[in-house]
């Protein structure tokens, strides 16, 4: 496993090229502020109408059509939904991919599932990292930066890598580190974990501890502060130093709940069930099914979303949010 950090990936490989970040969103709003930050010249393709395009204003930019930014650049970094990429690729950015531009992404979705497919001549690249947009802008300003990763599907121009490493270096990720992957590896990877572990998995761990706990006629509060609110605490602990820093810190007889009643919880079942569901994705399973969710304009998406909003957890927690306000996100 190779790891770059800012010795390794010099800035200068890209000092002379123009950056089209395409989309001001959570991802698109921490980069290209961050690359500008860095000394390196951005253009943001930004839609009209909204209040990312607002905001893009707001931070300084003079946001044009995704087009207008995909013609004047060297590099384009797509950074609009996954869900959307193939269609602003072919009526945006395909006509002005030219030989010697590199193509760029955060995620491999549409590279891997073969929606969007590039020319032989240009450089086709990612750089991911690790963690929401908000983050990658804040830890930027603080003097830090997101781990990511990179990688490389195409090296038309032989300088794919040490432009892609620039890139990283400007959005402050080379400061944290930099690992190398495939698109494969990325993609795959990083659906399987929001879906089994970090937003799947936690939420629905979450919300049956606290229905569990109500159920059995414990306040609602005290069951949102047992399994949400001290969640932060205790994975806070594992980032520091992993589960061994975790288990040294919290007491005892949590150490010994947490051995011997974890696997009840994560059982056999469960990791079956991982296993489906990293097949489902190897096999394009899920991709088909999400780009076919779009297609119909997502009834299932919304009707989820609509309720898990109305879940009774929510609404719990909003009232003691105002409780804590280092719970509330950087904007
Ligand atoms: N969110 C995250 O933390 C992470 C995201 N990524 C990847 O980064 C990429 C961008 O994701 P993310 O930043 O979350 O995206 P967001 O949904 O936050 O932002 C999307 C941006 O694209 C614009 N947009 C949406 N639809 C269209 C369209 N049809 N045509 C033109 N512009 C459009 C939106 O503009 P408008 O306001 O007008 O809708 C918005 O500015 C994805 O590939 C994602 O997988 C990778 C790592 C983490
Ligand atoms: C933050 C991140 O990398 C996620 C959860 O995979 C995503 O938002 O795509």
């Amino acid at each position: 496993m190779k790891i770059y950090y800012e010795k390794d990936a010099p800035i200068d490989a890209i000092k002379d090229e123009t950056i089209a970040i395409i989309g001001y969103g959570s991802q698109g709003h921490a980069h290209a502020q961050n690359l500008r930050d860095s000394g390196l010249k951005v253009i943001v393709g930004q839609r009209p109408g909204s209040p990312n395009y607002d905001l893009a204003v707001k931070h300084g930019f003079e946001p044009v059509s995704a087009e207008e930014a995909a013609k004047a650049a060297d590099i384009i970094m797509v950074l609009v939904p996954d869900h959307v990429q193939a269609s602003v690729y072919e009526n945006a950015i395909a006509p002005h991919l030219t030989k010697g531009k590199m193509l760029m992404f955060s995620h491999g979705f549409n590279i891997h599932f073969g929606q969007i497919q590039p020319p032989e001549d240009v450089d086709v690249t990612m750089v991911a990292p690790k963690g929401p947009g908000h983050l990658v802008r804040y830890e930027y300003e603080r003097g830090a930066g997101v781990p990511s990763l990179v990688a490389i599907e195409r090296d038309a121009t032989g300088r794919a890598l040490s432009r892609a490493l620039g890139y990283a270096t400007g959005i402050g990720a080379s400061r944290a580190g930099v690992i190398e992957t495939t698109f494969k590896e990325e993609t795959e990877t990083d659906l399987f974990g929001e879906q089994c572990v970090l937003c799947g998995g936690v939420s629905e761990l979450i919300k049956a501890g606290f229905e569990t706990l109500v159920e059995a006629g414990y306040q609602p509060e005290i069951a949102y502060f047992e399994c949400c609110h001290e969640l932060k605490l205790i994975v806070d602990l594992i980032y520091e130093g992993g589960l061994a820093r975790m288990r040294y810190s919290i007491s005892d007889t949590a150490e010994y709940g947490d051995y011997t009643r974890g696997k009840r919880i994560i059982t056999e079942e469960t990791k079956k069930e991982m296993k489906k569901i990293l097949s489902e994705i190897q096999t394009g399973e899920f991709a088909k099914e999400w780009m076919m969710e779009n297609k119909v304009n997502r009834p299932v998406f919304n009707a989820l979303r609509r309720i898990n909003k109305e879940h009774k957890i929510e609404e719990v927690g909003e009232k003691l949010r105002s409780m804590m306000s280092w719970l509330k996100k950087k904007d």
